[in-house]
């Protein structure tokens, strides 16, 4: 997406060649920087403490973190450990050992001379695949707020959770998306953003990019989204995420789940965009099955931002010595979910909706 008029990607190969740059989503929204990701340890770093972040993003970040480990070693020992290391700096998203699985299965038959050149070929059409998926899921989701658009006078109001826009993705983003594309379109649409506590990823990233591209926004407590959907301020939730099982339980960003319940009871119809990466066919049962990430009590105890006068800033937030839990994710059952709009188009969030869009996973299942 555009940034000051310029066209960027969250994740490109740095010019010298040398590396591969990425956005700094910890300095955000004040500040705008890249950094460049020279060895598989950096990029474990950028996935680890969320320099990059969102499922399809860590799966991009980790593809070429895998390329640059075939650059320092392209040895089967270093291929096999790099890929472990790799995959457990973040558990809960399953596009890191997707990305993982597909990159090391298509190294292992190469020979060690052959991995570098194939690695970063097999790690740029992942990101140009997913760009693709992304903006597909845009349109497949701009219609569904066109049909309301056209139900109703004023914006459409979409209400997000998080962060599941263009920088979460390699570009155009899952849940937001669709929100581009019927902006673009010239279709009246408002979002609320849940500010996301603890690190308020839709406070900071989700606003920064709204503010980008222009689209209309109110940013609110993660505790006020029942309220409105109750008062009819809210016509439609779309939200993204990190796995979604073969039945169509959608893994998300904590506080998901609560918004699915309040939006059931409003009668707001509550969608989960996501590309094909993201679904996990191995799996029926999200709540049992998905491994939730417990992330450091810090991440609740304090909080960083920008002073009035500009420089950044932490601090606590949370009583001395009391107790935290952190986890980051969260399952909302699929009986909770309107519809998973996908890169192929928009399924019930059932076994049967997801083979639709899927068919060739039925010899699989
Ligand atoms: C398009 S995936 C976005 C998804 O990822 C976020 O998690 P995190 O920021 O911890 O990587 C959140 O769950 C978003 O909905």
């Amino acid at each position: 997406m555009k940034i000051d008029g310029r066209h960027y990607r969250t994740i490109f190969p740095a010019p010298d060649g040398e590396g591969i740059c990425v956005i700094d989503q910890t300095r955000l929204p004040f500040a705008f920087e890249t950094k460049t990701l020279r060895s598989e340890a950096e990029a474990a770093v950028a996935i680890r403490t969320m320099i990059v972040r969102g499922a399809p993003l860590i799966g991009a970040t980790a593809a070429y973190g895998l390329a640059l480990a075939m650059r320092e070693d392209p040895s089967d020992r270093n291929l096999d450990g790099a890929r472990t290391r790799l995959a457990a700096t973040r558990p809960t998203a399953i596009n890191l050992a997707w990305a993982l699985d597909r990159v090391a299965g298509m190294l292992q038959p190469l020979s060690p001379g052959e991995r570098e050149a194939a690695s970063f070929a097999e790690a740029a059409r992942i990101a140009d695949e997913d760009v693709a998926s992304c903006r597909a899921i845009g349109k497949h989701g701009a219609a569904l707020i066109a049909a309301i658009a056209r139900r109703k006078s004023g914006p459409v109001n979409v209400l997000t959770h998080c962060n599941a826009g263009w920088l979460a993705t390699v570009d155009w983003g899952t849940a937001l998306a669709p929100i581009y594309v019927a902006h673009d379109a010239g279709v009246a649409v408002h979002v609320f953003v849940d500010e996301t506590r603890p690190r308020n990823q839709g406070a900071a990233l989700t606003a920064f990019e709204l503010n980008a591209h222009g689209v209309p926004h109110t940013v609110i407590a993660d505790n006020a989204g029942g309220h409105l959907m109750q008062h009819g301020e809210v016509d439609l939730c779309i939200v993204g995420s990190d796995r979604t099982t073969s039945t169509g339980d959608v893994c998300n960003k904590i506080g998901t789940y609560l918004k699915a319940l309040a939006a059931r009871d409003c009668g707001v119809p509550f969608y989960a965009a996501l590309p094909f990466s993201t679904i996990d066919w191995t799996l029926t049962d999200g709540v049992a099955g998905i491994p939730i990430e417990e992330r450091d009590a810090r991440e609740v105890t304090h909080l960083t931002g920008r002073t009035d006068d500009g420089a950044f800033a932490t601090v606590a937030v949370v009583s001395p010595g009391s107790p935290v839990a952190n986890p980051a994710f969260d399952v909302t059952p699929a009986r909770l979910v309107t519809g998973i709009i996908t890169e192929r188009g928009v399924a019930e969030a059932t076994p049967e909706g997801l083979l639709g869009l899927y068919p060739e996973r039925r010899a699989a299942t």
